[in-house]
């Protein structure tokens, strides 16, 4: 608390320290809790004693043996246990200075622009005197109060008047044969006096110095000569005027207070100096105005700065289209702690610019959470319809339900939420609006329930499209394969009563779908003409060249190789090959030209389907297949060349099977007569009677025809006769490398003396042969 500033320097530099300064004295956030006093008087007059004594500052006092000037500028020091700053102001008449009277008038002027309270210190035998009583400063004072204080007043303070000053005078080395009130009369009479010789602002030449000065008088015993009095009266001094607010004499009131509040007091103070030393004119209600709007936008800074840290963590996440639950209150909070803070501070500036300020930043604020806001509304709206899809679709997975109910209580549910969760971040004050995105939401949701129905529909036309797929595979396979000339009744007899069938229940289904009547037409029609395409495809498929084929083929083999009575024919040399060939041949060909079309022998049976037209494809989407389709074409189920092959190639099979049966009845032909076995049995009957009569023949004979018989029936005639062969073969060859050595070793005996390698050459020769 001892530390002391110098505000103004020698050089008349104003001190860059001053808002630190204040923090150290914990006065920072003293808002208007706080005062400040000044000191006036000759130099060397015992001004920082003073202050030294009543408020327990640290100014520098001169050294008696020097008699030199101490305080330099301005200097200020916090008083001891009172919020009150205490300004030590170079002494008037100051010596070093020489002519320079300027210094004078600029420190009266900031000092009068900054305290409540300004100190006139005398000594007693100055009291009367003019230059030594300081009057001409005071003079000074009083005129520069006028343009500081009042000329903008009606302007800048309409409510409120120009604030009091009080002028205390300390009346020093008082000896006390001439009674402080002799000397009150003489001050006040002086300075009356002065006050009527300033020169007043048109309006104001008969006002009052009472309207806009205080005076207090105060006595000190000599310091030197009588210390314990002068102790006594600077310590009742400090108590009745600076530390009891109840006592009488106290001096620090409201009224006379500057309105600068203790945060913005550097600023304000250096503003003062600037002009003071630019010789600008001070306008102090302007300097208020001015600083209020200049403190109100730093404390809106720091007040935005806290609240853009709050909104860090739910920013990104809506930007990136997250919903975030907490965001409404999030935005509620930050905005009311950034006004709270900047409420708590600015609210002790100038009002009007207070408020104006204070509009500004809410403002702001609500601009920067508008797009929050926006996005936050454009995120519920994709959540609303992300959440209605799914609820739908899931709805309608159960096995009954009532679609028109299921949209109207999931639409409603889903509308209320979103106005429900907009309304919730929907900030007080603010012009946002939900409104169009609400409306955006409800053309959404329908486009949702009818994209919905259309897929229903669409999923249940392909669901009847394969069952009908399956059922008429069956019979029209069953009905081609036998063909006759009701062969197209059968086929499209079931086939209209499976559609018929699979319309009833279609009918049904959509229209729980909430379709509209001309919706189920459209699609009926489209489900027919896709029935119709499968049933077609089903017919390709069954009459494709390889199937048709075979059929044929069958048809002429049972035709063929079958009597009337379905007994398989043995062909006898008395059967007319021929004729049956050529009867089972021209019925099979009859009956190929059944396939040529899709003609049934009762006109009613044939099957039509509704046509496709322009309001059926504005209702439907169809396959291009769907939309292409010729019904007239698709009546036509072979083409004359594929005909004309057909028969060909199945006259070709009917010859090979007829060539088969003629081959048969010659090689039954052929067999050996029966009067060439009676001749054997007997021109034989001796040897056969030989046999039968020897057991070891019997025995033989019966043995090898067991074997035979089981050589026939096993089928082992082939392998037996390949192990016969190769048997022989293996025999053969060893017979003749024996064969071969044999003739070699005579051949060698023959020779005699033949040489080794004469006779190795030989064997190999003879192996070479
Ligand atoms: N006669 C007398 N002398 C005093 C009194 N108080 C202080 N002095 C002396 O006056 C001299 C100047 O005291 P300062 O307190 O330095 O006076 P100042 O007005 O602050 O001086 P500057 O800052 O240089 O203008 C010192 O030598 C003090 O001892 C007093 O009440 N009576």
């Amino acid at each position: 608390m001892g530390s002391r500033l110098h505000v103004v320097n020698e050089e008349k530099e104003f001190s860059s320290q001053l808002s630190p300064q204040l923090g150290e004295w914990g006065l920072s956030n003293a808002g208007f809790n706080y005062n400040v006093v000044s000191v006036f008087g000759s130099q060397s007059t015992g001004k920082s004693t003073l202050l030294n004594r009543l408020f327990g500052t640290t100014f520098d006092v001169m050294n008696e043996s020097q008699r030199r000037q101490t305080t330099k500028g301005i200097w200020m020091c916090k008083a001891k246990e009172i919020p009150l700053l205490v300004m030590d102001v170079e002494g008037t008449d100051g010596r070093e200075r020489g002519e320079d009277q300027d210094f004078e008038r600029k420190s009266a002027l900031f000092s009068l622009a900054a305290s409540s309270v300004l100190l006139i210190n005398m000594w007693e035998h100055q009291v009367g005197l003019y230059q030594g009583a300081n009057m001409g400063l005071l003079k000074t004072v009083m005129e520069v109060n006028f343009s500081m204080f009042i000329a903008n007043s009606q302007a800048s303070f309409p409510e409120s008047k120009p604030p009091k000053t009080l002028l205390l005078f300390v009346i020093r080395d008082h000896i006390g044969t001439t009674p402080l009130d002799n000397l009150r009369s003489t001050l006040t009479n002086d300075i009356e006096n002065i006050w009527n010789s300033v020169s007043k602002p048109e309006g104001l030449a008969k006002a009052d110095l009472s309207d806009y000065f205080d005076l207090g008088f105060v006595t000190l015993p000599h310091k030197l000569l009588q210390p314990d009095e002068f102790d006594h009266q600077t310590s009742t001094i400090r108590n009745d005027y600076f530390t009891k607010s109840t006592s009488g004499n106290y001096i620090l009131k409201p009224e006379y207070h500057r309105q600068i509040p203790a945060d913005g007091l550097s600023h304000y103070l250096q503003t003062i100096w600037d002009k003071v030393q630019n010789n600008k004119d001070l306008d102090v209600p302007t300097q208020q105005e001015l600083l209020a709007q200049y403190r109100c936008d730093e404390i809106a800074a720091e007040a935005l700065k806290v609240f853009h840290s709050r909104l860090i963590a739910v920013r990104k996440p809506v930007e990136v289209g997250k919903f975030v639950p907490e965001l409404g209150k999030v935005m509620r909070d930050s905005k009311k702690e950034a006004l709270d803070m900047f409420d708590s501070t600015a609210f002790r500036y100038t009002k009007t610019v207070y408020e104006k300020k204070r509009e500004e930043l809410t403002e702001t604020i609500s601009t920067t959470l508008s797009p929050l806001y926006i996005n936050q509304v454009k995120n519920l709206h994709k959540k609303a319809i992300d959440s209605y899809k799914k609820e739908l679709h899931a709805r309608l997975k159960s096995d009954s339900y009532d679609f028109s109910n299921v949209v109207k209580e999931s639409s409603i549910h889903h509308l209320q939420t979103f106005i429900d969760q907009a309304k919730e971040i929907t900030l007080a004050g603010t012009d946002w609006s939900y409104i169009e995105t609400l409306e955006q939401l409800k053309v959404d949701i329908d486009t949702v329930s009818a994209d919905c129905r259309s897929d229903e529909l669409i999923k249940l036309l392909n669901q009847l499209e394969r069952s009908i797929q399956k059922d008429a595979g069956e019979f029209v396979e069953v009905s081609l394969n036998n063909p006759d000339a009701e062969m197209w009744d059968k086929v499209l007899d079931r086939f209209n009563a499976l559609i018929e069938r699979s319309k009833t229940s279609y009918v049904t289904k959509a229209k729980r779908l909430n379709s509209t009547d001309q919706e189920i037409k459209a699609t009926t029609g489209s489900l027919l003409r896709r029935a119709w395409i499968s049933l077609r495809n089903k017919i390709e498929e069954q009459c494709s060249e390889s199937i048709l084929l075979f059929r044929l083929r069958t048809i002429f083999e049972d035709k063929f190789r079958y009597d009337d009575k379905g007994i398989p024919r043995v062909w006898r040399p008395t059967d007319d090959i021929e004729a049956i060939y050529a009867d089972a041949r021209e019925y099979t060909l009859q009956l190929l030209k059944l396939y040529r079309n899709i003609k049934p022998q009762d006109i009613n049976n044939l099957f039509t389907y509704p046509q496709l037209d322009d309001s059926v494809l504005d209702i439907i989407k169809v396959s291009d297949l769907e939309e292409s389709y010729n019904y007239e074409e698709s009546l036509q189920v072979l083409g004359e060349a594929k005909e004309a092959q057909l028969a060909g190639r199945f006259k070709k099979d009917a010859d090979a099977i007829y060539v088969e049966a003629k081959r048969s009845v010659v090689s039954s032909i052929s067999k050996i007569p029966l009067w060439f076995y009676v001749a054997l049995l007997i021109l034989g009957w001796n040897e056969l009677w030989a046999v039968l009569s020897n057991p070891l023949y019997l025995t033989l004979s019966i043995l090898g025809l067991v074997t035979a018989y089981f050589v026939y029936t096993l089928n082992l005639g082939g392998p037996i006769s390949t192990i016969l062969m190769t048997v022989g073969k293996e025999v053969n060859r060893i017979i003749v490398d024996k064969m071969i050595n044999i003739q070699n070793e005579a051949r060698n005996a023959a020779n005699g003396a033949a040489t080794p390698e004469a006779s190795s050459d030989v064997n190999k020769n003879a192996a070479a042969s």
